[in-house]
């Protein structure tokens, strides 16, 4: 065979291998897209991976978490879980290191942190290693005393005579006691709490001084009514990989349990709510001013967009009907949320036939924090008796 004709078949067969290549890339179609991560390589170089995440109540913190659980398996990394049969870290009392399983034996090799927790510093110094970054979460105190009223329905004595949180918010002391049970911290200054702080107490120094604290502390405060704006800083902050980000919405409510506040009740939370207004109104100011130094606005339009759309292809390969479904609509147990109080969570059904490698990532990302929380206790302590889980 002559030198010009053995060229010519291997162009031919070149031709052949791309040919095939494509066709196979149209067969499997988005299941392909789907394990080529976005942004992958570019940003990956030295991720931070030694993260605590102070989990306030009614945030969108269920959804974070869910993301640095994901992070972690990804990863092979370390979570400090409850210990025993516990699903918290201590909450609502302040955090000590006994909560944390194996505090003893690991001790030194801890990652992450991410369970609800009450922040205590020098205990929660004492699990995570020095170079450790901290984060947050906050929500417009109307939208999280509305969500946490709901939710916390029959479990709060503040809440328990009232029909409403309208009725509540008319004359809250007519109903709250702040030394009746240490319950009725869900239903004023929730988020002033999980910091740490007293959500009883007033006075402009003290809150001053404590917001001081928290922005010393805390490298981070992210905003849950700009959800995809602070994964995008989040992103941008721990050097991650946009799809380290990508998510579906968790623990949220059926419209029908949304309770509509009148104008004035609006307002009324503020004053109700005033230590967590005041937090969420400085770091909302903070986020935004993070957001332009460390992004900027152009580049997070980009982001936010991409996210959306990486967001609605993983919808597409893994959500049966597209959207979420009430409990009586959820076939496995292993996705079907918590439920509290008069509030219908919601959750996931994943779409049939998905092969296995696509079939554990859809699963990880709709699994609801108490199954999640199970199934890596199982992982990290395989000879412990394993988490015992309730649903109701
Ligand atoms: N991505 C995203 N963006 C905006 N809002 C979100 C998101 N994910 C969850 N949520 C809403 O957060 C509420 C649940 O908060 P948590 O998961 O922190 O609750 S919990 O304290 O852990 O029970 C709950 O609010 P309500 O529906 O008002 O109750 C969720 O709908």
């Amino acid at each position: 065979m002559t030198l010009g004709c053995k060229w010519r078949y291997f162009r031919i067969i070149v031709i052949l291998l791309v040919l095939f290549i494509l066709l196979l890339g149209s067969f499997l179609n988005t299941q392909v897209s789907l394990l080529v991560p976005l942004f992958s390589g570019q940003e990956s170089f030295h991720p931070v991976t030694n993260i605590m995440f102070l989990k306030t109540h009614k945030t969108a913190s269920s959804t974070v978490m869910n993301i640095l659980y994901r992070f972690t398996e990804k990863r092979n990394l370390t979570v400090a879980l409850p210990a025993g049969q516990l699903f918290h870290l201590g909450y609502p009392w302040l955090f000590l290191t006994k909560y944390v399983e194996g505090f003893k034996d690991l001790n030194g090799t801890f990652n992450i942190m991410c369970n609800h927790l009450r922040f205590n510093p020098t205990e929660v110094e004492k699990v995570m290693p020095n170079n450790t970054f901290y984060f947050s979460i906050l929500r417009n105190p109307v939208a999280q005393l509305e969500s946490a009223f709901v939710y916390y329905k029959g479990y709060v004595p503040a809440f328990q005579k009232t029909k409403s949180l309208n009725e509540f918010l008319a004359s809250p002391l007519k109903y709250y006691n702040e030394t009746l049970s240490i319950k009725n911290i869900y239903a004023r200054n929730n988020m002033w709490f999980d910091f740490g702080y007293d959500n009883n107490r007033r006075g402009e120094g003290y809150v001053r001084d404590a917001i001081r604290e928290i922005q010393w502390r805390f490298q981070l405060i992210l905003i849950s009514d700009y959800f995809d704006e602070s994964m995008v800083l989040l992103r941008n902050t721990l050097r991650w990989e946009l799809d380290d980000v990508v998510y579906f919405k968790l623990n949220s409510r059926s419209e029908k349990s949304i309770q509509n506040l009148t104008r004035e009740n609006r307002e009324r939370v503020k004053e109700w709510c005033a230590l967590d207004w005041e937090l969420y109104r400085h770091f909302n100011r903070t986020f935004w001013q993070k957001l332009r130094a460390v992004v900027g606005l152009k580049r997070l339009a980009r982001e936010v967009a991409l996210l959306r759309e990486r967001q609605r292809e993983l919808m597409d390969v893994c959500i049966q009907d597209g959207r979420p479904k009430n409990k009586t609509q959820i076939k496995d147990a292993n996705l079907k949320p918590y439920q509290s109080g008069e509030a219908d969570i919601l959750g996931y059904n994943l779409k049939q036939h998905l092969d296995n490698e696509t079939l554990a990532r859809c699963q990880r990302m709709v699994m609801p924090e108490i199954q999640y929380m199970a199934h890596l206790y199982s992982q990290q302590f395989p000879t412990n008796p394993p988490k015992k889980i309730r649903l109701q």
